[in-house]
């Protein structure tokens, strides 16, 4: 099967971000339909090419009408929601239908318990990147998903960015990395944004200088053979200003900070994974 339908169930942050990278590729050439709970967002997607959208205010079995048409089904909503939806949609879909998840933390054994073992089921982990075509996606494969399956959810996420395949014990420690990873960058830019500020730069100014900076040295590391720590050294010259600053840097054990962030959002995982 080289072009599924497609419905993407709860198309917001990140099923709209891959929604993107999907809109006239050849992955998506049989059509998408995604679907949302308000008219407002439904509209927004309206406007793309090939895509038809359901606002469930409008039409409450939307869920439903879109999963019995489709041959692969992202399930976008929130973790906590996913359950609900998948007793919504079981009963409607049809025989080899793919059902691809967003969700962070909801395992296979989860969507194999309401779907049936013999539904074919992969659990997905993009970015928001997949937006502009630059996410790292991992997928994991679920019982039943063969590899001829797994191949073409793996052509579907490439439409948004790199694909890496894990096995499901994975899936949730990558997500600490790369799922939530742009959040990590963000949050940088942010604070040395407030730092520019406190310099004298007006916010303009400062945003100018801070967002081009990172957009300046991931397009460098994007196109050098060099890695990231090489790339440093030749920004820190011996006995130089940089060399100070990244002494401070280092001295608040950046190291042991981001392990403990993503432990953190590991066990959120879990917590997730159990009460769903
Ligand atoms: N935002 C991110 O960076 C990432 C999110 N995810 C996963 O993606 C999923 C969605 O997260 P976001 O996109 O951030 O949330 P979001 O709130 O932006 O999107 C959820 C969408 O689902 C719609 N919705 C709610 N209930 C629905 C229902 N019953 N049927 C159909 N649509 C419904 C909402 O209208 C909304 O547009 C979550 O499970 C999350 O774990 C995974 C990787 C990254
Ligand atoms: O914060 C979350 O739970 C989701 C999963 C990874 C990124 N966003």
């Amino acid at each position: 099967m080289t072009s599924p339908r497609i419905a993407i169930l709860g198309a917001g942050s990140m099923g709209g971000a891959i929604l993107r990278g999907l809109v006239g590729s050849e992955v998506a050439a049989a059509g998408i339909t995604v679907t949302n709970r308000t008219a407002e967002k439904a509209r927004d997607l309206a406007e793309l090419d090939g895509v038809t959208s359901i606002a469930l205010e409008s039409q409450p079995t939307g869920n439903a009408d879109a999963a019995a048409t489709a041959d692969l089904v992202l399930i976008g909503v929130k973790p906590a929601t996913v359950p609900d939806l998948l007793r919504e949609i079981a009963p409607h879909l049809k025989h080899g239908t793919i059902v691809v998840s967003l969700a962070a933390g909801v395992t296979v054994a989860t969507f194999e318990s309401i779907l049936g073992a013999d539904v074919s089921v992969v659990r997905s982990m993009p970015n928001t990147p997949a937006f502009v075509g630059k996410a790292v996606t991992g997928i994991a494969a679920g019982t039943a998903a063969s590899s001829e399956q797994m191949s073409l959810v793996r052509a579907l996420f490439e439409t948004c960015g790199e694909v890496l395949e894990v096995p499901e014990t994975k899936i949730d420690a990558l997500s600490t990395i790369s799922g939530s990873g742009p959040a990590y960058v963000f949050l940088l830019i942010e604070e040395l944004t407030k730092a520019a500020v406190a310099k004298g730069f007006t916010i303009d100014e400062a945003r100018r200088m801070v967002e081009q900076t990172f957009i300046g040295a991931t397009a460098l590391l994007d196109a050098s053979d060099d890695d990231p720590a090489e790339l440093r050294r030749r920004v820190t010259s011996p006995n130089g200003t940089t060399e100070r600053a990244v002494a401070v840097l280092q001295d608040a054990n950046l190291d042991q900070v981001f392990a403990r962030a993503t432990d953190a959002a590991l066990a959120r995982a879990r917590e997730l994974a159990a009460s769903s």
